[in-house]
């Protein structure tokens, strides 16, 4: 059973339902009239996107890139890696980088300046949880959901060694699975 590795549950399943209905409330409203593409970051936002995106009541296209750059571990490589771009051309186009998670800030800030390469008209982020206190690339974030603490965080999309990905909230890692 995945649940024997959670140290501390965190966020809840219906907290999470909350938030992403007051996120999508308020990027609907934010966004209203504009050109929108919602770009999910693979893997992690997945299960974010997809709760997110049906809270979202106005036009928008949906896309995917597939970055990395935590390789298999709990420690970043510090080097981000497109596995996947985009598929359509983005020139004049509002994005709104779907994230699970931001560390370090390192893969944002590779994906914004990225995204600013390939024409878009504006780029904001909307990350469901915050590591503040790992911060070293500074990023102007638009829509937060959650601070979390620096604990290894795992559920809701986000994965330690590719596992944890389908637990249905966010949670911490108990010490002993990712130091042995
Ligand atoms: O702020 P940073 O220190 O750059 O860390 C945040 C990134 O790490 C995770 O991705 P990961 O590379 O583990 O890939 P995954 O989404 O496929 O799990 C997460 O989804 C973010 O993209
Ligand atoms: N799974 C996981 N990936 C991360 N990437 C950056 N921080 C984290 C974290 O706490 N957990």
């Amino acid at each position: 059973m995945i649940e024997n590795d959670v140290k501390e549950v965190l966020i809840s399943r219906e907290e999470l339902a909350d938030k992403c209905r007051e996120l999508g409330a308020k990027i609907s409203r934010d966004f209203e009239g504009k050109d929108l593409v919602l770009v999910g970051i693979l893997k992690g936002s997945v299960v974010f996107m997809t709760d997110l995106m049906k809270e979202i009541t106005i036009p928008c296209n949906i896309e995917f890139m597939e970055v990395s750059s935590y390789g298999t571990g709990a420690v970043s490589s510090g080097v981000v890696k497109i596995n996947k771009d985009l598929d359509m051309d983005i020139t004049g186009k509002n994005i709104l980088i779907v994230e699970d998670i931001i560390d370090t800030g390192l893969t944002l800030s590779y994906l914004v300046n990225y995204l600013k390469t390939r024409g878009a008209a504006g780029i904001d982020i909307v990350c469901l949880l915050d590591k503040k206190e790992r911060r070293t690339n500074d990023i102007p974030v638009t829509y937060v959901g959650y601070e979390v603490p620096d604990e290894f965080i795992i559920g809701y999309g986000i994965d330690y060694a590719e596992k944890y990905r389908n637990l249905p909230y966010v949670a911490s890692l108990k010490e002993e699975i990712y130091q042995k």
